[in-house]
């Protein structure tokens, strides 16, 4: 396992320099279908804004097959949607086949969404020798609370969990997701981390340096072959 943390001076500075290590990878890949799930929020906005313009035409994105690692359950068209903000800022810029972008049905019934999703995954992405589907990339954020995907601190046991995806409850809003489960996330041949802003400062050094409270951090738990850290100046302030 390789763990790899760079440093940029902001959040724009963590988006660009990982767009670009993105470009360099996916040119190593001769796979023909490179499988990669998404991460939400905020963060990754910037991301997808480059990938929609300055990498729109470097990349050959007909061979990549996008999932989510975690999705709000609600419609595509609402703004917490995961799906609807990679769709509006990249997804209807780049030149890809609608088959090959795999939504979370957010508007689904989430018990029902779970199982198709779960399935979805099955039907797209290698599975290795233990039936744990193997995405080629898993991008992946974390709150200020140390989760990610959607694996909060309160629901720890789907880092353990037998299943590809659970029904997620988030600990304030009570918002259902479905997420990707640990065993998935650590079997990811790849896995980044976005991380911006001074608030994550405190728990991203915990999480790194596997100190404090890491073990109640989702994120700490995270342990692909290939992981590394984009952060900014503002949440490496404790590292
Ligand atoms: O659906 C989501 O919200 C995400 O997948 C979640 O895990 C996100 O990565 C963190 O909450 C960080 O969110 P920000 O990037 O908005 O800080």
């Amino acid at each position: 396992m390789s763990t790899e943390t760079k440093k940029f001076a902001d959040p724009a500075g963590v988006a660009a320099g990982f767009a670009a290590d993105f470009a360099a990878w996916f040119a190593t890949q001769t796979q023909d279908k490179v499988t990669i799930a998404l991460s939400g929020g905020s963060t990754p906005k910037m991301l997808f804004e480059i990938w929609g313009k300055e990498y729109a035409d470097k990349i050959d994105w007909s061979r990549i097959h996008f999932f989510w690692g975690d999705e709000r359950c609600v419609a595509p068209d609402d703004s917490d949607s995961n799906y609807g903000v990679a769709k509006t800022l990249f997804l209807d810029k780049v030149q890809i086949p609608a088959e090959n972008v795999h939504r979370v049905l957010g508007e689904a019934d989430p018990d029902e969404e779970r199982l198709r999703y779960e399935n979805e995954i099955y039907g797209h992405v290698d599975i290795d020798e233990n039936a744990v589907p193997q995405f080629d990339l898993i991008l992946l954020g974390m709150g200020t609370d140390g989760h990610t995907a959607s694996i909060f601190p309160h629901q720890s046991q789907f880092l353990k969990s037998p299943q590809v995806c659970e029904v997620a409850i988030h600990p304030e809003s009570a918002q259902k997701r479905i997420t990707l489960t640990g065993p998935v996330l650590n079997r990811a041949k790849k896995v980044a981390f976005l991380i911006t802003g001074g608030d994550k400062a405190e728990v991203l050094a915990q999480v790194i340096k596997k100190e404090g409270d890491f073990a109640n951090f989702p994120a700490s738990h995270v342990e692909a072959a290939d992981l590394t850290f984009y952060v900014d100046e503002a949440a490496a302030a404790s590292l």
